[in-house]
């Protein structure tokens, strides 16, 4: 960091701190614990709190799935714009016109107002005219906190959350806002914070009733008129309640203090906005929190029995393997390739970048929609625009797992692995149990318990193996797996994964003759779109097609 930026921030806190001081400066200090202890200043006090917590709830409900929508999208574009422009609208505004507005549509001869007045509602110059007032001004606040963190964020996570069997809805709890806390919080004290100040849009909208509408600033405007003392003495009470907040948040756990902490220890942030932590490949990123070698050692605190700690046998059998066709055309992306594996057959896709290898994984997981051909799986139809069929992704029953290893930032080993079997409904209890037995299958054993930034990376790939089998997928999707692990640990994890592929129909996408040597039965090689060889291993390596195979097999 530059020197001057401190200076810069020197001046900053000067310009907040030096009117604090004017303020303190001002308190009679003799009167001061009876001024704030009033019963009006009781009374505000009170209500504002009251009215701020609803106006922050109010904010949350309304404004998460705002935030996700202008974040992701999924509207059209023009309808994006206008909401964009009515969210930022409040924060243009002077919170006087907000209320004039408010009272144009809510008030007795408003809008709206008019309208429910004969069955006998009235909202203007009440405390339902106050939080309304209050959310108008705030939940900006909190939407444009959200948004922004969202928007650095990649959506993989949730992918992986939909391949593995949740729902959008299921994704979001599990694991969008999980990831999301510590902007939750931020832009919830914001809100509330915010809900707190707020002045005019409430004395314009609400009033100024005492015990309604009159709130803590509202009190400090009107004591301003009567007894300068106390508005000097009920302002510093509004400083102190609104530094206690900010303080409470800024040590909450996931607040901005807590990931300091986890910075200093060396550990990624737990920031949604850290991008480092959601899409770098966890095992080429240096780690310095990382403690335990890719060598399945235990972790020292948990005893387990050496004999149960890594154990590659594909002791669970995999569900009857089924066959895959599949043509998938993506016009945008210039794609038309005919994909074919036979019941419990690894078809290996190999190509040179751009080809369309991720496309192609992508558009049969579901995450692409086709634009035209058919996706078969067994006797399932997942995809076929022709005839209106598809398939969402978390109903496919079909397995991914790309070089990095995705595991959900926020839960332990055990609980990463137990996810898709939680999403199928089973008991906690019964899908933690069968992670503890997916991890032992991996090599991982005894550590259920590690978050995945406190493992290696070869050890978080082997438990997103495990995520992966422990679903009992009817297909395998694994691209590129091993390509982020080094030297001594690609090997180890290409036996393990050649162990657990045995009799699962699966495709893999590699970039190394090693894994199609290993762990493929036939090959197909796609360049710009398109299929240019599809042969069995043997045959493939006798003979490859000229150009790029050739070149992949080294003749
Ligand atoms: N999100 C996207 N939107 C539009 N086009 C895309 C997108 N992602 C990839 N493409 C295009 O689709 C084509 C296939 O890309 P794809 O990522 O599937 O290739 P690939 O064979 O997996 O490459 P690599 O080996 O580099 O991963 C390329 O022309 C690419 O530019």
């Amino acid at each position: 960091m530059p020197g001057w930026v401190r200076w810069a921030g020197a001046l900053l806190a000067a310009l907040l701190a030096l009117p604090l001081a004017g303020l303190l400066s001002q308190v009679d200090w003799a009167e001061f614990w009876a001024l704030i202890t009033s019963r009006s200043a009781f009374v505000s006090l009170e209500l504002s709190l009251r009215s701020s917590l609803a106006a922050t709830i109010c904010s949350l409900i309304i404004g998460v799935p705002v935030a996700l929508v202008l974040a992701r999208g999924g509207i059209p574009d023009v309808v994006l714009k206008v909401v964009r422009t009515l969210v930022l609208l409040p924060l243009v505004l002077p919170p006087v016109v907000g209320g004039i507005a408010l009272i144009a549509t809510f008030g007795r001869r408003g809008l709206v107002g008019s309208l429910v007045l004969p069955f006998g509602v009235e909202i203007g110059f009440t405390t339902l005219a106050v939080i309304m007032a209050q959310t108008f001004v705030a939940m900006p606040f909190l939407v444009l906190t959200l948004e922004g963190a969202l928007r650095s964020r990649s959506t993989d996570f949730e992918a992986v959350a939909l391949t593995l069997g949740a729902s959008p809805t299921r994704a979001l709890w599990a694991v969008t806002l999980p990831l999301l806390w510590p902007s939750l919080l931020t832009g919830t004290v914001l809100t509330f914070a915010r809900a707190l100040g707020e002045f005019g849009a409430t004395i314009t909208f609400a009033g100024s009733l005492e015990g309604v509408s009159r709130t803590l600033p509202l009190e400090i405007y009107l004591q301003r008129e009567i007894d300068q003392r106390a508005a000097v003495a009920l302002s510093i009470l509004l400083v102190i309640v609104a530094t206690v907040i900010v303080a409470i948040a800024y040590q909450a756990p996931g607040g901005p203090a807590a990931n300091r902490r986890d910075r200093r220890l060396g550990a990624p942030a737990r920031s949604g906005l850290d991008e480092a932590s959601t899409t770098a490949p966890a095992a080429v990123v240096p780690d310095r929190a990382i403690t335990v070698r890719d060598d399945a050692a235990p972790h020292d605190a948990v005893p387990v029995s050496p004999a149960r700690l890594s154990d590659t046998k594909p002791s669970a059998t995999p569900t009857d393997p089924v066959p895959l066709d599949a043509h998938i055309v993506l016009t945008e992306r210039d794609i038309d390739v005919r994909l074919r594996a036979a019941a419990g057959e690894t078809v290996a896709v190999i190509g040179p970048n751009g080809a369309g290898k991720s496309s192609v994984i992508d558009a049969i997981s579901g995450l692409l929609d086709l634009d035209a051909g058919k996706i078969q799986l067994g006797d399932t139809v997942l995809d076929h625009p022709d005839a209106r069929v598809r398939v969402p992704a978390q109903r496919r029953g079909i397995a991914r797992l790309g070089q990095n290893p995705l595991l959900f930032p926020h839960l332990d080993l055990g609980a990463n692995v137990a996810f898709g079997q939680r999403m199928a409904g089973k008991s906690r209890r019964e899908a933690l149990a069968a992670a503890t037995t997916w991890l032992i299958r991996t090599g991982s054993g005894g550590l259920d318990r590690r978050l995945p930034r406190e493992v290696s990376g070869g050890q978080a790939q082997r438990a997103a193996i495990a995520r992966a089998l422990a679903t009992s997928p009817r297909l395998c999707l694994w691209d590129e797996p091993f390509a982020a692990l080094d030297v001594e640990s690609a090997p180890r994890q290409r036996e393990l994964l050649a162990a657990h592929s045995r009799g699962r129909t699966a495709v893999l996408i590699t970039h190394d003759l090693a894994d199609v040597r290993a762990l493929a039965d036939r090959v197909v090689v796609i360049e710009a779109g398109r299929v240019v060889q599809d042969a069995p291993v043997v045959e493939f390596l006798a003979a490859p097609a000229p150009g790029f195979a050739a070149s992949f097999v080294g003749t």
